[in-house]
């Protein structure tokens, strides 16, 4: 479970993160969506441990995640836009090479389930990751977050890039990972694939929670509709 309470946070003195407060409960996915400078990418950077809140809290499972940032990202899979992984390594081997780092050995066949749960096709396991797609390459880095058994995935601007039907299967690949339990918080600027693939949408503006809403209770062009007049007014 996350949550965050009245957590802030500036830089020299520009507020990036105002006073916000959010839950996300085991086997939800919340949206964030905002303009740039919103301030998406710093609660991210807040909920991975790596800045510190100036007041309120952040904690996952009732950890502090700056404080107990160790633990926390044991618990955590965060997937950016553009998932690192080593472009002459295949997708079996980079996900063998992050399992082991993380202290994980499997099976060659025990990492090919972990890829094909991920929905890469078994063709690719073994081509060089320079091949790949970003959502192949998406894909891996999910599969390197769900083989980790993360209970937390961290999604930053994940669906930006990907054509509509990596997109498409990105939104299952969560919804199935949230319906085993996971409880994820997805960055976005796409109203449409937020109100598809989203429990729960939050709109942010200059830093503040403007709106929190069920995607169930708005259609996708009503939630744009207020989505722009949020950000126009
Ligand atoms: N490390 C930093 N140093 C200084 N200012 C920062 C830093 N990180 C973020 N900011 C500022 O905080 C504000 C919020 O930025 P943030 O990256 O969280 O927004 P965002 O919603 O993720 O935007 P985008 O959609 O462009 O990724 C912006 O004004 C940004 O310039």
């Amino acid at each position: 479970m996350i949550e965050i309470q009245n957590a802030g946070k500036s830089f020299k003195g520009m507020t990036a993160v105002k006073d916000l407060t959010i839950q996300v409960k085991k086997g939800e996915i919340l949206g964030l969506l905002g303009a740039n400078g919103a301030g998406k990418s710093t609660t991210i950077n807040m909920l991975l441990g790596f800045l510190e809140p100036d007041s309120g809290k952040v904690s996952i499972n009732q950890l502090d995640t700056f404080r107990r940032a160790h633990e926390v990202r044991k618990m955590i899979g965060y997937i950016p836009e553009n998932v690192n992984l080593y472009p002459y390594l295949s997708g079996v081997e980079n996900l063998d090479y992050f399992c082991r780092l993380a202290g994980l050995k499997y099976t060659k066949a025990e990492l090919e389930v972990f890829l094909l749960g991920c929905g890469l096709q078994k063709g690719a396991h073994h081509k060089k990751v320079s091949g790949y797609s970003k959502g192949m390459r998406q894909k891996v880095g999910i599969a390197i977050a769900y083989a980790k058994k993360a209970q937390v995935y961290l999604l930053d601007e994940p669906a930006s890039g990907l054509d509509p039907l990596a997109s498409n299967e990105l939104s299952d690949l969560l919804k199935k990972l949230a319906a085993e339990g996971a409880t994820i918080v997805m960055a976005s600027h796409d109203i449409f694939r937020v109100r598809e693939v989203c429990h729960r949408i939050g709109i942010l503006k200059n830093g503040c929670l403007v709106k929190e809403l069920r995607s169930e209770e708005v259609s996708a062009n009503e939630l744009e509709k207020l989505y722009l007049n949020f950000m126009q007014n």
